[in-house]
């Protein structure tokens, strides 16, 4: 038994106008304030911009953490329609998620950047969720765990450490298909991950790793058994308060 405290965060995406994202972020502060235990995990929210600070004033002091979902490498500057770091800190934010596939897809992020991106999370006093995972055509390739490990040996800096840092592993495919990865394949890409962290940070075993993708109350307790899953990122089910904390309920 790991004594890494699991993590479950919700990234909430582009999704939630301000009444439904608040009603949202009540809706768990009040399922953590009313439950007779307190949960066996630490909990994240990473809602949109928009309603990040809301988010963090609804929140108020209940052990629920909030997030970004991304940030610029720079600390400020001529960078339309961009947010640094320090700025998620100074509204109350305490992580960041980066380099999400969807982001790489979409904005064209590198590896590289997303180590920027990372440094300046850090030097902002941010907790980076730093993303990685294959794509279906890599994992059919037999590529996997070489893409999953190259991606982590740019995007992680040296300054990374287990308190500065969480891995969230995301197959592409099993992003909001509904399909999740074999426990055995998960299993696999966690040790490796594992192996990986170990040989580079003193403090690699300490690293916690999320799995994500398709993660659902169904299927949470299952996947947060496998060994070094520490936790899970939490798309589509996030955005329901019951999916959600069935899913928090899952972490023994
Ligand atoms: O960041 C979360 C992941 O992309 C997983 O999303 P999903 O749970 O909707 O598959």
């Amino acid at each position: 038994m790991s004594d890494r405290r699991p993590l479950i965060a919700g990234n909430w995406k582009m999704n939630c106008l301000r009444d439904d994202g608040l009603a949202l972020a009540s809706g768990l502060a009040s399922k953590l304030s009313g439950a007779s235990e307190r949960p066996e995990c630490d909990i994240l929210l990473c809602p949109p911009a928009t309603l990040l600070a809301d988010v963090v004033g609804v929140l108020g002091h209940c052990d629920i953490h909030a997030g970004g979902q991304d940030c610029h490498f720079d600390k400020s500057g001529a960078h339309t329609g961009d947010i640094a770091a320090s700025m998620l800190a100074d509204i109350g934010a305490s992580h960041v998620i980066l380099g999400h596939s969807e982001r790489r897809a979409d904005h064209g992020e590198s590896s590289t950047i997303i180590r920027q991106k990372t440094i300046a999370a850090h030097n902002a006093g941010l907790t980076a969720v730093v993303c990685v995972g294959e794509t279906e055509q890599e994992r059919d390739l037999g590529a996997a765990i070489a893409v999953v490990c190259g991606q982590m040996d740019v995007s992680l800096p040296e300054d990374a450490t287990a308190e500065n840092t969480v891995i969230a592993y995301e197959p592409v495919w099993a992003i909001g298909t509904g399909r999740t990865a074999a426990v055995a394949d998960v299993e696999e890409m966690h040790a490796a991950i594992r192996r990986k962290l170990k040989e580079r940070f003193a403090d690699g075993d300490a690293f916690r790793i999320l799995y994500g993708g398709s993660v659902k109350p169904s299927n949470a307790a299952e996947l947060l058994a496998v060994e070094n899953v520490d936790g899970a990122l939490v798309g589509g089910a996030s955005l329901k308060v019951e999916d959600f904390w069935g899913i928090v309920s899952a972490c023994k």
